[in-house]
């Protein structure tokens, strides 16, 4: 073990074990979650190359094979519940995807949440036992964003009472949907409903793509894989072109919506629903955002404490990096917005099971709160981590750039969540519409309540405008923080609204006005989510009973809020004392720092990072991995070279 990690542990103010029990949720919970992810570390079967050292169809080969084995144990295992499910697959896809990931994130909620009760019937063994393997077929090469324009069509036949699938154009293949390469054999298309004579907008629909037996692609279909890509080199993510292909009525998911057998169609009660598993992975990805942050904190952390480099003191040995204020700086508010975004993530969870739970029972009402919070939360958090985690690279210096340090491939892993499942500035913009349609309800005296209700001082505060009320009071405390954001969020979603009603007053149409204002609006909306993860942030120290554990997490939430001040300081009043008290944070953080990290439990398995291991023997582990490298197999590997050097 290193003697500077060991000494960072020493010195820690408070106990790691009390603040992973936290964050798991209980001392009970801990134990299982690293109970199941040691079923995954100590499996033989689970010792693979490192992907970094193979082509990408080994890669994607060994991801098959990989998805095949977790389903095998975890049947043998006997692990069924979600969560258990979900830690063991992360624990065995490490940084990575994995083959059959759609499948279960997106293909299998989606018949759980929009089939009727007969086409679970059918659907749910198939696809529980992996007969049918699906994936979620929604984006075309013309289409991504605007999925109302999406062309491929699925025409009801009364003759025969079936749908026929087809993509009509070259912009309506469908393209990028995970798996669906060479993978699956079924998808969830999305298409345009026509039925006699008359288009109903986008339904989901069960395709059958390829043969359940010889996995051959079945008639009329055109699949494959789209090529290599930035990252996520194990998924087949894929192209396909429906021609006349015919699939029963039964297999359009009619939960909410219906087409009878004579042709006529039945409205769904919110056609919003056919987009309810956007929203729920949506609403999932903030917690990976505090997973990807997370474990790049904690490699960047590690290093940084056995990192030693340049001098402070003439004379005196090199210091760990982590002792200058600068790399404290880049470090510290990132971890304090692991934590936030950890919190965030589990608020995100809870609200959308919450609120399904309603919608299932028919209540619709807090459809749009949830698609708005979801959305806006989904890009918040995203953007940040992955600006973050490229920050944590850099912070590991050349280093960092390596492979084997993790953080390659923890980025272009997570990089994609800042355009999949919705484009984020798109997202922001969906949210920025629930602001201002609330904002004008306050105005007109509506009583809001939920994440918004803080536009009801709107009304209260009126006529003093908004922008000349005072912002922070007590930058030393987080409910004066908390009020701080909270004015700045409704200043700002002020702005945007009146930025529209300026524009509509020009008298451009609605969407001109939109267009014009839509800098304001995602300023907005960012301001929003901002509020929102502070709140969320302070809430959660009202719940934390362990004195120390509870100041260790109140210096980070001073440090995420104070620092999000800095970052945004035209928004709020300057104050010069914050950077002052920025670095007195980052003073108070320095002894912690290791145990902080150390709390989010990440073993070096998981972790799969050279600079990030627990025990800090950083130098010694990455020379052994290079001896790995396929260029080292042989000492003369080109022999264009050696023909050159025998020429000289
Ligand atoms: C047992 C199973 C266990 C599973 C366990 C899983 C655990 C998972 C854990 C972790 C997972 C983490 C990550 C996993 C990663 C998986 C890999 C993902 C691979 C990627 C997949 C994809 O990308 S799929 C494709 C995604 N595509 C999009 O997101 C397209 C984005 N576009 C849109 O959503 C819409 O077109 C857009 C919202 C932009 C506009 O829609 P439009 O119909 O044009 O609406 P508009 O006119 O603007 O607004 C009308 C009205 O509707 C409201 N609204 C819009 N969308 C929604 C919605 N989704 N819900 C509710 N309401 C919505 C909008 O606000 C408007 O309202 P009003 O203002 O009129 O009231
Ligand atoms: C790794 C990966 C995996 C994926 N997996 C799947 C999958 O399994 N299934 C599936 O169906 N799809 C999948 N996708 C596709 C993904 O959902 C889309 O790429 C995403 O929805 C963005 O759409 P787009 O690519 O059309 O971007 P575009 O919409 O073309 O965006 C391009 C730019 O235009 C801007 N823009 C677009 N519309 C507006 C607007 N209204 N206002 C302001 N700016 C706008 C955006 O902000 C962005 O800057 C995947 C994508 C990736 C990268």
């Amino acid at each position: 073990m290193n003697p500077d990690i060991c000494r960072e542990r020493e010195n820690a103010t408070f106990n790691t074990e009390t603040l992973t029990n936290m964050l798991d949720g209980s001392a009970e919970k801990t134990r299982r979650r690293r109970e199941i992810e040691s079923l995954v570390i100590n499996d033989p079967d689970f010792q693979h190359d490192d992907p970094n050292f193979m082509s990408r169809s080994e890669r994607y080969d060994a991801a098959v094979k990989k998805s095949s084995q977790m389903i095998m144990k975890l049947r043998d295992y006997g692990i069924s519940d979600p969560e258990e499910i979900y830690f063991y697959k992360r624990t065995a896809r490490r940084t990575f995807h994995e083959a059959f990931g759609l499948h279960y994130t997106m293909f299998l909620p989606t018949l759980y949440s929009q089939c009727t009760p007969e086409q679970q019937k059918k659907w749910l063994p198939l696809a529980e036992n992996f007969k049918a393997l699906g994936t979620y077929a929604q984006t075309e090469l013309g289409h991504g964003t605007h999925i109302r324009k999406l062309e491929t069509t699925a025409t009801y036949d009364p003759s025969t009472q079936e749908f026929v699938l087809n993509c009509p154009t070259v912009s309506s293949i469908k393209w990028w949907p995970g798996g669906l390469g060479k993978t699956s054999n079924h998808a969830i298309v999305l298409a345009q409903l026509y039925t006699l004579g008359k288009c109903h907008g986008l339904h989901a629909f069960i395709v059958p793509i390829r043969c359940m037996k010889t996995h051959q692609p079945l008639p009329g279909v055109t699949v494959g894989d789209i090529g290599p890509k930035f990252g996520f080199e194990e998924v087949d993510n894929g192209y396909l072109k429906l021609e006349n292909v015919r699939i029963p009525r039964e297999n359009m998911l009619m939960k909410y919506a219906q087409v009878e057998p004579d042709g006529s169609y039945l409205k769904p009660p919110s056609d919003k629903l056919t987009y309810g598993t956007m929203v729920f992975i949506r609403a999932m990805i903030v917690g990976e955002s505090a997973r990807a942050l997370s474990k790049s904190c904690t490699i960047a952390i590690r290093y940084s404490a056995v990192r030693h480099q340049s001098e402070l003191r003439p004379g005196e040995p090199e210091p760990q990096i982590l002792d200058y204020q600068a790399q404290q700086y880049k470090l510290f508010p990132l971890l304090a917005a692991a934590y936030a975004f950890t919190f965030v993530g589990q608020y995100m969870s809870d609200t959308y099971h919450r609120i399904t739970g309603h919608i299932n029972q028919g209540d619709f009402s807090q459809l749009p709160e949830l698609h708005a919070l979801a959305a806006g939360l989904k890009a918040f958090t995203t953007w940040t981590a992955n600006a973050g985690i490229e920050v944590c690279r850099m912070a590991c210096g050349g280093h960092g750039y390596l492979c084997c340090s993790g953080l390659p491939d923890i980025y272009v892993t997570f990089t994609p969540t800042c355009t999949y499942e919705g484009e984020n500035t798109v997202m922001m913009l969906q949210t920025a519409r629930f602001l201002v349609k609330c904002y004008r309800q306050a105005r007109e005296g509506q009583q809001l309540s939920g994440t918004v209700s803080y536009l009801n001082e709107q009304q209260r505060l009126q006529p003093q405008p908004v922008s000349s009320r005072p912002t922070v009071v007590n930058i030393n405390d987080l409910a004066s923080l908390v009020e701080a954001y909270k004015l700045r969020a409704a200043k700002l979603v002020e702005v945007a609204a009146k930025s529209l009603q300026g524009e509509l007053q020009r008298s451009i149409s609605q969407e001109d006005a939109w267009n014009n204002s839509s800098i304001e609006l995602v300023r907005a909306s960012d301001a929003h989510c901002h509020y929102v993860v502070v709140e969320l942030f302070a809430a959660k120290l009202s719940e934390i009973s362990d004195t120390a554990v509870h100041s260790v997490l109140n210096t980070l939430a001073l440090l995420y809020a104070l620092h999000g001040i800095t970052l945004n300081s035209g928004d709020f009043l300057q104050l010069s004392q914050i950077t002052q008290r920025i670095k007195a944070l980052l003073v108070e953080i320095r002894p912690n720092a290791v145990a902080l990290v150390d709390s989010f439990d990440y073993n070096d398995e998981m972790l799969n990072s050279v600079l990030g291991r627990y025990d800090g023997n950083v130098y010694e582990s990455m020379f052994e991995w290079a001896k790995r490298s396929p260029l080292n197999r042989t000492e003369v590997r080109s022999f264009i070279i050696f023909n050159i050097i025998q020429k000289k």
